[in-house]
């Protein structure tokens, strides 16, 4: 304790008092505020979001000692006002560090560990497959295709549940969901009502309670997420394997608290699946736009190894770097959860002489360490050949940290990896991504508009996605498909 008392905290700048830092900060993209404080306090700094202490770290350095070799001490959830007024304690990410979590955990292993995930691989082809005809068909619903098909990857593993062709009632419920839940339920917004309890008694005719009437809102879609799949699914013996019958067949006596564990565990799968692949084939798509000669060179690697005869597959994957590298910028370039899942330390601790107390919410800003000078020179120019030695081959860097650290890890990285490749490197091989034109016939320049939230990804904006060979209609297309690899 005289250690402790001894001690100081990490540098950072001063708090005001009941707000803390929250006046110096840019709460659209707080990463870019805890990056800036980086420069000026360095890469562990102490701040206050009302009452909540937030530790924020600016290194990948400091982020692997920490969260990575003391996970036993880094591996909790701070302690989330809004956590329990939405409804989302069910959610396995949000759960607390001990028995219950995992559970949790160890359901999602089963289905979503590196060598269990591979058995996917041909379902997610096919859904990438189907990503083509959607864009094909429609080009202009291109964000809803995305969502789509992610959703139906998700569902398939989670539910073996084979979502339709069009307006899919859960993809439906999903994507409204989930719109709702990462921003409503951000770390912000819990400090905020932590210091302000006030905020869930305003009544809904003053100015004021949108808030509460988005958490009110937040908490049926919860309780939606985890029955509505039970409405469409048909857990019998005779369906198909998934997550939930596998969990199920494989200990049929485990009782109510493994049943449920099995619901909130799926659950939590399709909510943190769904928008996180959607939101970086979003910026995929933003990216390939801004960079055409990225573009250009990504479709000449495809075509000199594939050819134009048939669609890529998994088996192309390591003779095709330069694609590769692409999506390394992806999730480089713009991370979807710039400052990835709050942590917090189970006991105080002592890092370079400082001070980490117990309790606090530990924040890793992946957007930080992604657009470090150092490792990523002009990061945010997108180069994808940053990722490629001289001679061509991939550098060790897969930008793993994008997915987390430690324990708390991101369970669906395997998966997500795959579906990521499936629908770029497809979407690639047959279709153009280019900008809109004017009256006049010149290119529209885009300038993307970001969400704010826990995931952050472009508003839609407009663009072109035609099919790069002329004589791709509907007929070619489907015969594209079915060419045998
Ligand atoms: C591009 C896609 C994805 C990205 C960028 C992403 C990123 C992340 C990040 C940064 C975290 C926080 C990790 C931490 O606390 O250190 C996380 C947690 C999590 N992710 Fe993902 N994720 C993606 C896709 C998926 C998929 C496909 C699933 C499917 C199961 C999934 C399930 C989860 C779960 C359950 C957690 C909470 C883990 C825990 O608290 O123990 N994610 N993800």
């Amino acid at each position: 304790r005289r250690l402790v008392a001894n001690l100081s905290l990490p540098p950072g700048p001063t708090p005001l008092p009941v707000i803390g830092n929250v006046l110096g900060m840019n709460t659209r993209e707080p990463w870019v505020t805890y990056a800036q404080w980086g420069n000026i306090y360095g890469d562990l700094v102490y701040s206050r979001l009302f009452q909540q202490e937030v530790i924020v770290i600016n290194s990948e350095k400091v982020a692997t000692a920490l969260m990575q070799q003391r996970s036993y001490n880094y591996s909790d959830r701070p302690y989330s006002a809004i956590t329990e007024p939405t409804g989302l304690g069910f959610s396995s990410a949000r759960l607390p560090y001990g028995d219950r979590w995992r559970q949790h955990r160890k359901l999602f292993h089963q289905v979503f560990r590196a060598d269990a995930s591979i058995k996917y691989r041909p379902m997610q082809l096919h859904r990438a497959q189907q990503l083509l005809s959607d864009l094909h068909e429609t080009p202009e619903n291109y964000a809803a295709h995305l969502q789509k098909y992610s959703a139906s990857i998700i569902l398939s593993i989670v539910y073996a549940y084979e979502t339709e062709p069009k307006n899919d009632p859960v993809v439906v419920e999903i994507e409204e969901s989930m719109d709702l839940i990462f921003k409503t339920a951000t770390p912000f917004n819990s400090a905020m009502l932590s210091a302000f309890p006030f905020l869930m008694h305003i009544p809904s005719w003053l100015p004021g309670s949108s808030f509460r009437q988005n958490v009110m809102l937040c908490r049926n879609r919860a309780k939606d997420m985890i029955e509505a799949p039970y409405k469409f699914v048909n857990f019998s013996d005779t369906s198909g394997p998934s997550m939930i019958s596998d969990a199920l067949r494989r200990d049929n006596h485990g009782g109510e608290e493994y049943k449920k564990a099995i619901k909130e565990s799926s659950a939590t799968a399709f909510g943190a699946a769904t928008e996180t692949t959607s939101s970086t084939l979003l910026i995929f798509i933003l990216a390939m736009i801004l960079h055409p000669h990225v573009q250009e060179r990504a479709q000449l690697e495809i075509d000199s190894v594939v050819g134009t005869e048939r669609l890529p597959n998994f088996d192309d994957r390591s003779s095709l770097p330069f694609v590769e590298a692409v999506l390394r910028e992806v999730l480089r370039w713009h991370p979807v959860a710039p400052l990835g899942v709050p942590h917090a330390t189970t006991n105080s601790d002592v890092y370079n002489g400082y001070l980490i107390p117990k309790g606090a919410s530990i924040v890793s800003n992946i957007w930080a360490m992604t657009h470090n000078e150092a490792k990523y020179p002009n990061p945010s120019e997108f180069i994808p050949e940053r990722f490629l030695t001289t001679n061509g081959q991939l550098t060790d860097d897969t930008v793993a940290f994008a997915f987390g650290f430690g324990r708390r890890v991101c369970v669906g990285r395997h998966v997500a990896d795959a579906s990521l490749w499936a629908a770029m490197t497809l979407m690639l091989s047959v279709f153009k991504f280019m900008p809109t034109k004017n009256m006049q016939g010149e290119d529209v320049a885009l300038e993307p508009q970001w969400t704010s939230g826990i995931t952050s990804h472009p508003v839609a904006f407009p663009c072109r996605i035609i099919p790069r060979s002329s004589v791709m209609d509907a007929q070619n297309l489907a015969r594209l498909i079915d060419s045998p690899a």
